[in-house]
């Protein structure tokens, strides 16, 4: 795998589904390329298909116009390569938290090792779950099952990661918070972050690049880098340059919401 290599790139990639209602294009013309360890967050209005490009470079479904490419090969179905966290940790209610994470290991190859345990174990720590293995998700509050969901993303150490508005879910301390965390992650262990949201300021403290999408059907409208350097904290967002870079986004996300 070189290293200039696009670790995803879509090629003028449509998606249409058949409802009851009749064809429905979520998603046109979209071309964009990731390269390997870059984190782009998307926005864009509401149903304007950026869930869609997740599934779509998850493997979960296929691109009726155009190609989803992951390290040069079209994706035509799910990769270990890849880590995805919904908006919601999605865990398996019985099963405890380390058990949680090395699911991937049981679904993947009928069992856990004691390695996969250990593994598992560290990766807990990182996302500052030590010590609780053994809780239930329902006596996690949210922000820490959120974090089951990441350590689970992350345990079989893919070089991407799929974020779906990952921390919406949870209340506004807790998000900043995991913003700053899995910035560290990313940091210790860089992989290639697609990384949807709705919050402009969390798109900008936590990516390389922003890629705003228009409404429905979903193109690419803009794809600016975020004149920021790294490592950033609360401050990092308050000078003039950035605030007006936010202007920016905002006036673009707005014009495409009326429209
Ligand atoms: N499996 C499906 N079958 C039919 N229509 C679908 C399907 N999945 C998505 N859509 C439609 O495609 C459009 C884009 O949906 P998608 O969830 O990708 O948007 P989104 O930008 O992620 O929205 P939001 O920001 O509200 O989460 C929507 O109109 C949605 O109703």
């Amino acid at each position: 795998m070189s290293i200039d290599q696009d670790a995803i790139r879509f090629s003028d990639v449509g998606m249409t589904f058949l409802t009851d209602h009749g064809p429905l294009t979520a998603l046109s013309g979209v071309d964009v390329a990731l390269k390997r360890h870059e984190f782009v967050a998307v926005l864009g209005p509401s149903g304007c298909g950026k869930s869609t490009l997740l599934r779509l470079t998850s493997g979960l479904m296929k691109a009726t116009q155009g190609t989803v490419s992951v390290f040069g090969h079209p994706v035509s179905e799910p990769r270990d390569d890849i880590g995805i966290v919904f908006q919601q940790a999605t865990l398996l209610p019985w099963a405890n938290v380390l058990d949680n994470v090395t699911f991937p290991a049981k679904h993947k190859r009928g069992r856990v090792s004691a390695s996969d345990r250990d593994h598992a174990r560290q990766i807990l720590a990182t996302c500052g779950l030590a010590g609780f293995e053994s809780r239930l998700p329902s006596e996690l509050s949210g922000g820490m099952q959120q974090r089951v969901g990441i350590a689970r993303a992350l345990f079989l150490n893919p070089d991407i990661l799929l974020m779906d508005e990952p921390f919406s879910a949870l209340d506004a301390l807790t998000r900043d918070a995991m913003g700053f965390e899995l910035l560290r992650i990313w940091q210790a262990s860089p992989k290639t972050v697609l990384f949807i949201t709705h919050s402009i300021p969390e798109a900008v403290i936590l990516a390389d690049r922003v890629v705003v999408m228009s409404g429905r059907p979903g193109r690419v409208i803009a794809d600016m880098e975020v004149p920021l350097g790294r490592p950033r904290d609360e401050s990092s967002l308050r000078s003039p340059e950035m605030q007006d870079y936010m202007a920016h986004l905002r006036s673009l996300l707005i014009r495409e919401e009326v429209a």
